[in-house]
């Protein structure tokens, strides 16, 4: 793990929403790599001594007391488990923790799957560390985890520590031993990524080596596991022509051949998953792996069945400039009355997709192995809009709940084609039985309402862009409170 952030480095937003920065050189305490849980645990039963040492790292829902009803539960739960355990795919959820993560995790647990997360959990020191937090609260994993188990009867296993440590990974893959790994857990936003040279460096560094990792813990310890990576259309920049879903085939000079996508990305976050693509590529080709990338795009909405079971279920959702994304945030800036932040022209078109996509999608891909061998890439959106088409959307659907919605272009913090041709395949998950929600208006109308029904916890000072990306530099920022 890169030892470039600590828990001094703070980047806030002043009340002019303008960012003031202020270097800061004690940015070196390493953010731990592994954390030896404080909390009563249940070490694995019939441990073998490799496996007794993982065990500082493995918390079982089932470890907690719980309520007698939900112990009544969770005894024919573990029946059923117990039952079904031969047959049942084991999946590990790396970034089981975040957003898209959390309601994938739920809900491949829902459907039998076995389920361990994996997660560090930094995505909430982020938040700490930059003064943000999730329109919604949210529950600790723990509790999150005890609460699936007490409604469901179902067990999620959580393993916490960080992938970039090779040890930790190895031990919770041997531990598992999962059938698949579902691939989450990197920095996943561009803006971060743009914030100095030492969040630059730390995303590459995490989200490169942290897949490394997991390529050479499936061949040293899981040679069959399928690894359902999560990449991003983002790889793929806005070229002139049709995007294909993965590979392109081109004639030159009278040869044909087919060929990787051309890959053009826009920030040291996106670029870090073409890293991966390449490096995952090669991996299938030399060791045998089977992978599946997962080229998504913007994923908006924040219910899905399970995560709407209960309060302690409920998942993240970032409204703020450097994690929150285009349609959630619009929502809840119509929600506080503040106009919608168009960058700029707002013709950027991206590939969108509802959070009950993802986690559909990904469970479409863990059913459907690759092959040994194979590097398959699908992209995984359901529709395009550009940012003007989805102010213009959240704007209808704003007054039809009696809320004045008005949009300002703001002057855009990124380098990006601001108008531009779009047109990208999507099509071998529909070919698989994707069935998409489209966006509705009567998805609006509840995102809308969700955002109202929390609104009393937005700090509008973190809704304006505060990251450049051409005044990106060398020296470490925060600013004061
Ligand atoms: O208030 C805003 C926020 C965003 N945008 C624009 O909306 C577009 C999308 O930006 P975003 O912040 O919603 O999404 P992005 O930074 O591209 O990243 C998000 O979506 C990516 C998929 S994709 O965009 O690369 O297809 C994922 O990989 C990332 O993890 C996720 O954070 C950009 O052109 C951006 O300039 C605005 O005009 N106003």
């Amino acid at each position: 793990m890169a030892h470039l952030l600590s828990t001094t480095c703070s980047l806030d937003v002043s009340s002019s929403n303008k960012m003031h920065f202020k270097s800061i050189n004690q940015c070196s305490t390493p953010i731990p790599t592994s954390f030896n849980m404080g909390i009563s645990f249940s070490p694995l039963k019939k441990l073998s001594s490799q496996r007794k040492k993982s065990a500082q790292y493995v918390v079982r829902a089932s470890a907690v007391s719980m309520s007698q009803e939900a112990t009544n539960q969770n005894d024919s739960g573990s029946q059923q488990s117990t039952d079904a355990a031969s047959t049942r795919k084991k999946v590990m959820v790396i970034g089981g923790d975040g957003y898209c993560g959390w309601a994938t995790a739920l809900h491949l647990s829902n459907k039998g799957y076995e389920v361990a997360i994996v997660d560090n959990l930094i995505r909430r020191l982020f938040d700490h560390q930059l003064g943000l937090d999730s329109l919604t609260p949210i529950s600790s994993i723990h509790n999150r985890i005890r609460r699936w188990k007490s409604l469901t009867g179902k067990d999620i296993q959580l393993f916490v520590g960080d992938i970039c440590d090779f040890d930790f990974l190895a031990e919770a893959f041997k531990s598992f031993e999962p059938d698949a790994v579902v691939h989450f857990g990197e920095q996943r936003s561009a803006p971060y990524s743009m914030i100095d040279r030492s969040r630059a460096v730390f995303t590459q560094h995490n989200n490169v080596i942290g897949t490394l990792n997991v390529l050479f813990a499936i061949k040293e310890f899981r040679e069959e596991c399928h690894l359902v990576k999560l990449g991003t259309m983002g790889e793929y920049g806005t070229p002139n022509i049709d995007i294909e879903e993965g590979f392109i085939t081109i004639t030159h000079n009278g040869r044909t051949d087919t060929l990787p996508y051309p890959k053009q990305a826009s920030s040291f976050y996106h670029l870090s998953k073409v890293h991966d693509s390449h490096n995952i590529a090669f991996t299938c080709k030399a060791w045998g792996i089977r992978a599946t990338d997962l080229n998504q795009g913007v994923v908006y909405g924040v219910r899905t069945d399970e995560t709407a079971m209960h309060e302690d279920l409920v998942n993240r959702l970032d409204y703020d400039a450097v994690f929150g994304t285009a349609l959630n945030r619009f929502c809840v800036q119509a929600a506080v009355g503040h106009p919608l932040t168009v960058y700029g022209k707002g013709g950027q078109t991206r590939g969108y997709l509802d959070i009950r996509d993802t986690v559909q999608c990904v469970e479409i891909a863990i059913a459907n192995p690759a092959n040994p061998g194979e590097f398959r890439v699908f992209n995984q959106f359901t529709e395009q809009f550009s940012v003007n088409e989805l102010a213009a959307l959240v704007t209808k659907a704003g007054e039809k709940l009696g809320l004045e919605v008005k949009t300002i272009s703001v002057p855009n913090p990124r380098v990006e084609a601001e108008e531009h041709y779009y047109n990208a395949k999507h099509t071998k998950l529909i070919e698989l039985g994707l069935q998409p929600h489209l966006l509705s208006d009567s998805l609006l109308d509840s995102l809308l309402n969700f955002a109202v029904q929390y609104k009393d916890r937005v700090d509008t000072k973190q809704i304006m862009p505060s990251v450049s990306w051409k005044k990106i530099g060398a020296k470490p920022k925060t600013v004061a409170a």
